[in-house]
């Protein structure tokens, strides 16, 4: 199995760790055998890395699938990463609409589409992406992510079990604390953590990193 592959499997709970911004922080969490890594490339986040700051992503090509999070953002600055070899997967995690996602599906580029949970109903277009895999995070207007707030998780334990083909990835809020009981209720491909798993926005905090690997591989 290839690490795309292990990564978006629906059989074990991989760990995302999200908002990196520094290479030394991105080696450890390599070391510490975490499957994914998210940067930030959308201006406002807390998390945020200037595109041209991200050169040292490709020292870690093939360590660990490296993720780019972009919010409402015009398709060509996330392939260019892509074709440069800087990032695996793109994150869309805005109001993008299936058809926004069309660039990546035609570059053959995978990508994960974010959605934000206020009701069922906001997961009434989910399939229409062609996504590798759906992240389900709290609803956060303005700010869309990143906010350590959770939702409820019966609504992505029950969209994982009609959509059994689409790996679902879980966010929001995810802490050391809560990261096994969220693993166990909705059994997700993946966790995704941004605040949850940080000393200060954008600086990792290794202890709470081991301890949510902990968590998941119960
Ligand atoms: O982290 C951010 O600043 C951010 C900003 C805009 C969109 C997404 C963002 N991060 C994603 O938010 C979720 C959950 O974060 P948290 O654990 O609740 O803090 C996660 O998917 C990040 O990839």
């Amino acid at each position: 199995m290839t690490q795309f592959e292990r990564f978006f499997d629906p059989s074990t709970v991989s760990l995302k760790i999200c908002g990196v911004t520094r290479l030394a922080d991105a080696e450890q969490l390599v070391a510490l055998g975490v499957d994914a890594l998210g940067v930030n490339f959308w201006p406002k986040s807390k998390r945020y890395l200037a595109p041209e700051k991200a050169a040292w992503l490709g020292f870690l090509r093939g360590k660990i699938l490296r993720v780019g999070v972009f919010v409402n953002e015009n398709s060509d600055t996330a392939l260019r990463l892509v074709q440069d070899g800087l990032l695996d997967v793109v994150q869309l995690h805005g109001d993008e609409s299936p058809a926004d996602a069309k660039p990546f599906r035609d570059a053959g580029v995978p990508f994960i589409k974010a959605i934000g949970i206020k009701t069922r109903d906001d997961l009434a277009l989910a399939t229409d992406y062609g996504a590798a895999g759906l992240l389900l995070d709290a609803h956060a207007p303005g700010v869309y992510g990143g906010t350590g707030e959770t939702f409820d998780w019966d609504v992505a334990r029950s969209f994982r079990e009609q959509n059994p083909g689409l790996p679902v990835l879980l966010a929001g809020g995810i802490v050391p604390e809560n990261a096994a009981l969220a693993a166990q209720s909705v059994s997700p491909a993946a966790l995704d953590i941004a605040s949850g798993a940080e000393i200060s926005p954008g600086i990792k905090d290794f202890q709470k990193v081991t301890a949510l690997l902990t968590a998941i591989r119960f």
